[in-house]
Formats: C-alpha cells, structure tokens, sequence
C-alpha cells in the first residue's frame, strides 16, 4: 500500500446482495484498500435478510481492509434503501428484515394511500406515493401479519441506520434514507405524526434525523470485531442511491441510471418533487437538496436468471426477432404491477436464445427509460450524457441496450463503487468541513469514457409499450 496525503476515510455501500467498503484518501480519492462480503437474501413469497448477517459482513468486509481501516479518521454507511429493521429494546432484531424488494405489503401500500386521501395528498405531503417497498407499508404489514412481533419492537430503523447505530450507540438517520419511509414528510422535512398514528407507530421509535454535515456519533467500542479506534468519527450515512448522487458529485439535471439488484433513474433537483402519478420517488438527498428517482424491481438479477434458464453467458446477445419480454420475475413497481410475473410475447420456431436474452435486457430497460422522462426537470440539459452506474454498468450488452433504447450520450465513470465512494465523501467532508459532493468532484469520481449517442430505437420502445398497455390486466393480477 502506498502513503496517504491526507487522512484516511471509510466508505461502506450495504446493498442488497453484499457489503462493499473502500478505505479512501481524503485528500486525493485515491482508494487504498477495500473488503467484499455476500449477503443471503430470502427466497419465496417475501424478501428478508437478517441484519446481524449484514453487521457480520461489514465486519468482514473491513478485515479484508486491513491496516489502512485501523487508521480511519472517519466513517460513513450508505445502505438499501427502505428496508424495515425492527429492534427489541436490547437493540437485537425481532425478525428479519423486510426489504425494499418485498412486494407483500403491496395492500398495505394500496390502503395507506386511499386512507390519507388519495395519491396527490401523499405526493404533496410527503413526496411519494408509497407503494410495496415503502418502509410504512411493510410496518403495516407487519402489525396485521405478525402482530407480536410489532409489540415486540422498541426501535424501527433503516438499514444504514442498524449498522450507523451499531458504531455509535446512537439512534440516528439522515433525510436522504428517511424520505423513503412514508412517514417524514417532505413538505415540512420531518416527521409526520398523523401518518404514524394511522398505522399505530410510536414516534419515539424513530432515531433522530441527523442534519447533513453533521456528525452522528464516533465509535463507541473497539475490540476484535471492528479495526476503528474509539472516537473515529461516523457521519450520518444514507440511502444507497443518495450515497451514489455523493459520490458522482452529482449536479441539477444530471441524469444517472444505475443497473444494480434494482434499476434506479434519478437526478438531483433543487425543486421538492411530488409526482401524483407515483413513479417519481420524491426522495430527499443527504445535501439540502432533492433526490427525484424511479426504481424497477427487476434489472441485473432478472436478465442473469433468464441467461441462467437459457443457458447462456450474459453477453450472448442477439438481435432482431420481434419478441417483446417483460423481465417482472419480482412482481413489479415501475410500472405498478406489484403481482406481474414475466411475460413473453411473440415466439416463434425460428427465435434464438439469444433474441430472448436481448429481449430480456431491453424489457428492463424501457421501464428505466420511460420512468427518466419523468424524472428530469422540463429544463433538463438532454445533451448532458446518462451516468451509467452499478455492477450491470461493466457489461457490453446492458452498455448497447442503454445506448440504443436512449439515443442518449452514456457516460461510464472508471471508479466502481460509487456508494461506498459516497460514502467516504461524506466522512471526508466531516473532517474538512467541505460539501461532499465538492469533495467526490475534487476526487474526479464520475471520470470515465463517454459512448457517443447512436439513433434511438423508438420501434422496439414502443413495441413493448403496446405489449404492456395490452397486457395490463394480466399483469395486474398476477399468474394463478
Ligand atoms: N461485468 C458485468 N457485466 C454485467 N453485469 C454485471 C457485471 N458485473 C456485475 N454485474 C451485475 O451486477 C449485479 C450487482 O450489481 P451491484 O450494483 O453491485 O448490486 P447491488 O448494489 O444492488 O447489490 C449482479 O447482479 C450482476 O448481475
Ligand atoms: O428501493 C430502492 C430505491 O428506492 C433500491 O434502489 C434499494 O435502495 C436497493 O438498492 P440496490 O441494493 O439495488 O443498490
């Protein structure tokens, strides 16, 4: 390992497959050293994951690290967004945790939304319509399904906020991961006591929301599990995506798309979104802005399943063939389908698996690219290239796909990890007082090749449009 300039920070991105942590110098964004460990994800009807399994994996992650994380000044967590961590009162899970992907609570979503007055109330107040993945249609769930485990619950938390308060000891979120609870309102930046009391959550569960560029708390404890001294600062963390938008050092108008477990479009916005319509997630950022984002359900993992079932490597493509594939193999929330399954239309004795594999690509990424336009501003620079971001970003078939269904300029940033670089960015500006994006900027984390644009295919985007809008009551209801 090579010295540092400056001192050394901790980036972790706990997503939903695996932890991933980057120990970064402050001074220069150089990455010293990094740890990988794998998450378990249920299987079956729900989406859980034990958030012990999470702690486990990022104490893993940094002994992979080394010496350069026992000379971190400063921490920060970036986690799955959503999720519904639910704590006894010694601070041990209940049960494991609901995740963003879990389309159970889709009833639940539905109820809570007519209940307040219908989707416009809910953009308005809280800058979301909140569907399945929202963290207060999973307590709901949770109260009607399991209700001891409901009484049993003496903390609520996000993921970012179980793992934050394991280095601290403190209850604590930021206003970028709590936008996407249902229960802080966007209109007023805090918490809203009336929804709450709908759905029978005691306030005093919640942690507190820490304010962007302040400290949440410094390591309570050392010992075996964690290389951090005591009193290593932790910054407030957020949302994955929010952490991401950190560490593009993202700017108003910019569009990214991230191709990950989930597919996510989002821009930053200094307009508070409220997208009646509910496609738009009306997320806070971890700055003082505003977050406007679209998330798919199905986007890596769906495409690798379908190369998986045919048999074929990921990048074993082929074109033409006419065949339309809905990849909905999770129930869907962009568009709102949250019981589809997948839908294949127009087979024929001469269609090849790679055709279908193709199909399977450009089905997750029209639901992206339908949900973009509504995600950016009217006056949004459409010449400025999409960031393509997330581990789909490093491979030639998604890069094509993008390209072709956007007719867009795509630009690939080098650096990989872009959560966990957000992440650090945040440490770093505790340390130097600095906005965290400025910091990512300073790094040139968004560096990458820029693709040139190539002529918009607007016959297979609307192929698949017809296919969808026909389909809609099928979709809806689910296979039986
Ligand atoms: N070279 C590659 N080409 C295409 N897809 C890839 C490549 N490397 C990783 N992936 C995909 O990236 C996904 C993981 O992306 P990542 O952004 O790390 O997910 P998450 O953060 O949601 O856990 C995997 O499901 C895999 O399908
Ligand atoms: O639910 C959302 C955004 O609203 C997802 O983007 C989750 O935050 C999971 O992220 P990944 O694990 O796919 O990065």
């Amino acid at each position: 390992m090579s010295s540092a300039d400056g001192p050394l920070v901790v980036g972790v991105d706990s997503s939903t497959q695996s932890t991933k942590v980057l120990v970064v110098d402050a001074a220069t964004g150089a990455v010293m050293a990094s740890g990988h460990a794998p998450h378990t994800v249920s299987a079956g009807p729900g989406r859980e994951s034990d958030p012990e399994q999470w702690w486990t994996a990022l104490c893993e992650a940094l002994r992979q690290c080394g010496d350069a994380a026992r000379r971190a000044s400063a921490v920060s967590v970036g986690g799955q967004q959503h999720g519904l961590v639910t704590l006894d009162a010694h601070g041990r899970p209940v049960r494991p945790a609901l995740l963003w992907n879990d389309v159970r609570s889709a009833p639940q979503a539905r109820r809570l939304v007519d209940e307040l007055g219908g989707p416009k109330v809910w953009a308005e107040r809280v800058g979301s319509v909140p569907g399945a993945s929202f963290t207060v249609a999973k307590w709901a769930w949770l109260t009607e399904h399991e209700p001891d485990a409901a009484r049993a619950t003496a903390a609520v938390r996000l993921p970012h906020d179980y793992l934050t308060q394991r280095l601290t000891g403190d209850g604590t979120t930021d206003r970028g991961d709590v936008s996407g609870t249902g229960w802080w309102a966007s209109a007023t930046e805090s918490y809203d006591a009336d929804i709450l009391a709908r759905v029978g959550l005691d306030p005093a569960l919640l942690p507190r929301v820490v304010r962007p560029g302040e400290v949440a708390g410094t390591v309570h404890g050392s010992g075996a599990e964690l290389p951090f001294s005591k009193g290593t600062l932790v910054a407030a963390g957020t949302g994955d995506n929010a952490a991401a938008a950190l560490g593009l050092g993202l700017r108003p108008g910019t569009p990214v798309l991230s191709l990950g477990t989930s597919g996510t479009v989002y821009t930053v916005s200094r307009r508070r979104p409220a997208d009646p319509t509910g496609t738009v997630a009306g997320f806070a950022d971890a700055r003082g802005d505003w977050l406007p984002l679209a998330c798919t359900l199905n986007c890596t993992q769906a495409v690798d399943r379908l190369a998986a079932l045919l048999g074929l490597d990921r990048e074993a493509v082929e074109p033409g063939g006419g065949i339309t594939l809905l990849p909905y193999l999770d129930g869907e929330r962009t568009p709102d389908l949250p019981h589809a399954s997948g839908l294949l239309h127009g087979l024929r004795h001469d269609t090849t698996g790679g055709q279908l594999l193709q199909a399977a690509y450009d089905g997750a990424v029209h639901a992206l690219l339908g949900a973009l336009d509504l995600v950016l501003d009217t006056d949004a620079d459409l010449s400025v290239p999409l960031l393509l971001i997330g581990g789909g970003a490093r491979g030639g078939a998604w890069q094509r796909t993008v390209r072709r269904l956007s007719g867009r300029a795509v630009q690939v940033p080098e650096a990989r990890e872009l959560v966990a670089l957000g992440a650090a960015a945040q440490a770093a500006g505790l340390l130097t007082g600095e906005d965290p994006a400025a910091v990512a900027r300073r790094w040139g984390t968004a560096r990458g090749p820029v693709l040139e644009p190539v002529e918009r295919d607007a016959a297979t985007l609307a192929r698949i449009s017809g296919v969808l809008s026909d389909a809609a009551p099928l979709l809806d209801r689910g296979p039986r």
